[in-house]
C-alpha cells in the first residue's frame, strides 16, 4: 500500500466576525471533519486549499511547506498538491464535461489525459456525461463532474466539502465505495466534511470535531464521538440525563 503523506497544520485565521485557531496533524487516509453548522469546516478547508490566507501559522504536506507566515511563504490557490471539491460545482460553462475534467491535465499526453478523464468519470458513475455541456447537467451530475475534475489531478490531499450533497444516498455510497479503493492505491489523504457521522465508521476514518473555529477532539471515530456524546446529542436536539455538564 503506498505511503500516505502527512499534513501538519498550526494556523490562526481571523476574519471580521469569525476566527479559526487550529493545530492538527492528518495521518489517517480518511479524516471526517465534523461539527455543527457555522463551526468553521468550510473556512478551514478553504484555508487548506489556499482560498483564504491564514493570519499566522504554517501548513506542511509531506516534504512540502504550503504556508509559513513567519518565513513569508503564503498559501497558493490551485496547487497541484491540493484538490478541493466543493458543494457548489464550479465548471467551465463553455466546455463539455470531459473537457472540464481534463482541463488541469495539460502536461499529460493526449492519450494519457483521455484515459485519466475516462477513469475518474467512471469513478463518479459519469462516463455517459462525457460530451454533455454543464447547462445540460443536473445539480448532482455537475457535482460528480466537478469531483471527477478534482480527482483527475491526483493531488496529495483531497479536500471534500460535502461533494455529495446533491446526490442520492444509494449513488453516494456506490461512488464512496469506489473512491475508498481508488484512494487506497494512491499516496493521497482525504479530509471530508460530512454531517453524517455514521460515514466516519463506514470509511474507517479518524474524526476531527470542530466547534466555533476550535478543534475539540481528534481520533478514531468511536473515541471522539464517545467522549463528546452529550454535546453531539444536544446539537441533535436530544436531551440526555446523567452526562457530565460541560461535556
Ligand atoms: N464569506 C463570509 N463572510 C463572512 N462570514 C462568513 C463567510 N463565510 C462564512 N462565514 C462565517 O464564518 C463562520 C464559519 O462558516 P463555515 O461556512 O466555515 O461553517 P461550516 O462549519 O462549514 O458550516 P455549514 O455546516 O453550515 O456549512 C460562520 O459564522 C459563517 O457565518
Amino acid at each position: 500500500m503506498p505511503e500516505i503523506p502527512i499534513l501538519d497544520a498550526a494556523i490562526s485565521l481571523n476574519q471580521a466576525a469569525f476566527s479559526i485557531d487550529a493545530n492538527f496533524t492528518l495521518s489517517a487516509r480518511w479524516t471526517v471533519l465534523f461539527g455543527p453548522s457555522g463551526a468553521g469546516k468550510s473556512t478551514l478547508l478553504r484555508a487548506l486549499a489556499g482560498l483564504l490566507q491564514p493570519t499566522s501559522g504554517r501548513i506542511r504536506l509531506g516534504t512540502h511547506v504550503l504556508c509559513d507566515t513567519a518565513a513569508g511563504i503564503r498559501m497558493r490557490p490551485g496547487s497541484d498538491l491540493v484538490g478541493f471539491a466543493m458543494q457548489e460545482a464550479a465548471l467551465f460553462p463553455h466546455l463539455a464535461a470531459g473537457r472540464n475534467v481534463g482541463f488541469g491535465l495539460k502536461r499529460l499526453k493526449n492519450d494519457e489525459r483521455e484515459a485519466r478523464v475516462r477513469e475518474v468519470l467512471e469513478l463518479v458513475e459519469g462516463e455517459h456525461l462525457y460530451e454533455r455541456m454543464p447547462h445540460h447537467l443536473s445539480g448532482g451530475e455537475r457535482q460528480r463532474v466537478s469531483l471527477a475534475r478534482t480527482l483527475a489531478r491526483q493531488p496529495q490531499i483531497l479536500l471534500l466539502d460535502e461533494p455529495f450533497s446533491a446526490i442520492d444516498n444509494a449513488l453516494k455510497e456506490k461512488i464512496l465505495a469506489k473512491l475508498i479503493d481508488w484512494l487506497a492505491a494512491r499516496s493521497m489523504l482525504a479530509l471530508y466534511v460530512s454531517h453524517d457521522v455514521t460515514e466516519a465508521f463506514h470509511l474507517g476514518a479518524e474524526v476531527i470535531l470542530i466547534e466555533a473555529g476550535r478543534i475539540l477532539g481528534q481520533g478514531p471515530a468511536e473515541t471522539v464521538l464517545a467522549s463528546h456524546r452529550a454535546r453531539l446529542l444536544r446539537q441533535l436536539g436530544v436531551t440526555v440525563t446523567g452526562d457530565a455538564p460541560g461535556e
